[in-house]
């Protein structure tokens, strides 16, 4: 009872803790780090079912708040031992404007370093995006590559590049000194898509292939290759992540990893219908039943509909150009660095990853009925 108490000493804040990575990370952290005294939950929309986490032997600490006040951040980094800066503004379907996204990604990320700076706090583990790297705006594919493969990482959409320069603020800010004179600690994590409990696109096509009677139409030849990662194997990389950083400071301090697992690499649109499928979809077409002209033709028109439609209601479809451009371009990971670096091995295996995702998807279903 002593040792476990003695053990429990350290106190970690989790940005954008009630997003959907975010809330895996939470809870992954109190599964897997007995060294956990308190966990701080900061967010600017608070979930309900941190409730049920305040029962635990963790004391867990739910701060509403925003990344983009500077002051707001720093009462909250004050005395945390480690800081998991997931919160971000993920939009690439042209809901918020580019300025918004900037200010939460870009200035957002920077009030976090500013206040681990000032308030003593050493370790800051950053989650960046492959979308830092590509695909780019001349849509090269990127084929199973890894950390030091080269590639032209040019773009132009806002969520892109203010993933880009938070990433790029937050390894610059590795070595300086904090409160106190030692130096911070970061490094980032690019994960590629995301998938799993609580992806909210997965839930959206979901619902657009019941609306089309139980099928979703090819759009993206099957030869194109997404790169995907399970939600709890990016939670676990970065609760390994956040625990190792103090051991092996020399060797992670200032570095990027890919977030990867087992999860197979496939068309974005086949991908997900390893879950759909099973869900009872159909995905129809074994090519694209539209040529990529027309696609693209439709892509600029959501665009033109988007403005006109702006002054009265949000139109924000999934298909853009930059989201076909996304869908459309191979890009794929092949690394073991996480594994050299700090020992990751997947948690969940492909199997369990798929299972999990299913279950999952049928209990949207259930609750939509
Ligand atoms: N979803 C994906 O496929 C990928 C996501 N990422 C990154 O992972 C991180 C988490 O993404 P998701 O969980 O998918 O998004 P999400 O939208 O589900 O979660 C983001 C969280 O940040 C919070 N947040 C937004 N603005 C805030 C602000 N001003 N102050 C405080 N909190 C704020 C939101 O309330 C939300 O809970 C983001 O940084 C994103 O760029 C990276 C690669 C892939
Ligand atoms: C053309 C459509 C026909 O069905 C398919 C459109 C799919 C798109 C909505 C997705 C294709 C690729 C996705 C992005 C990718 O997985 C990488 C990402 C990384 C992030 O950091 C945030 C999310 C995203 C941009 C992700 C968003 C959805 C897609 C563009």
């Amino acid at each position: 009872m002593a040792d476990s108490a003695q053990a429990q000493k350290l106190v970690y804040l989790v940005t954008g803790g009630c997003g959907f990575l975010g809330e895996h990370v939470v809870r992954m952290l109190l599964q897997q780090e007995p060294q956990l005294r308190e966990l701080r939950i900061f967010d600017l929309h608070l979930g309900p079912w941190l409730e049920e986490l305040k029962t635990g032997p963790v004391q867990v600490t739910a701060i509403q708040g925003d990344v983009t006040q500077a002051h707001e951040v720093a009462a909250a980094v004050a005395g945390a031992h480690v800081v998991i800066h997931t919160a971000g503004l993920v939009d690439v379907f042209g809901k918020t404007s580019p300025e918004t996204i900037h200010e939460v990604n870009v200035q957002g990320t920077r009030n976090v370093i500013e206040a681990c700076v000032q308030t003593g706090t050493r370790f800051l583990v950053y989650t960046s995006s492959m979308e830092v790297v590509g695909p780019n705006i001349k849509g090269q594919p990127f084929y199973r590559g890894n950390e030091n493969t080269p590639y032209e990482a040019v773009h132009r959409h806002p969520y892109p590049c203010s993933k880009a320069l938070a990433e790029q603020l937050v390894l610059e800010a590795n070595g300086r000194k904090v409160l106190g004179g030692l130096p911070l600690v970061t490094c980032a994590l690019r994960p590629t898509g995301i998938y799993g409990e609580g992806h909210q696109i997965m839930r959206d096509f979901y619902h657009q292939g019941l609306r089309l009677g139980g099928r979703l139409f090819r759009a993206i030849p099957a030869s194109v290759e997404h790169g995907r990662v399970y939600v709890g194997n990016v939670a676990w990389m970065h609760v390994l992540v956040a625990r190792e950083l103090e051991h092996r400071a020399a060797l992670m301090g200032g570095q990027v990893y890919f977030c990867y697992d087992n999860s197979p690499y496939k068309s974005y649109e086949d991908f997900n219908m390893e879950f759909l499928g099973p869900c009872g979809l159909r995905l129809v077409g074994t090519r694209p039943l539209l040529p990529y002209w027309l696609l693209l033709f439709l892509a600029a028109l959501n665009v033109l509909l988007q403005w006109l439609l702006r002054p009265l209601l949000l139109y924000a479809p999934l298909l853009n150009p930059y989201t076909l451009a996304m869908a459309n371009t191979t890009f794929t990971v092949s690394t073991d660095k996480a594994r050299r670096h700090f020992g990751y091995e997947p948690l969940f295996s492909w199997e369990e990853s798929r299972t999990r995702t299913i279950r999952w998807v049928q209990a949207v279903e259930g609750s939509a009925q």
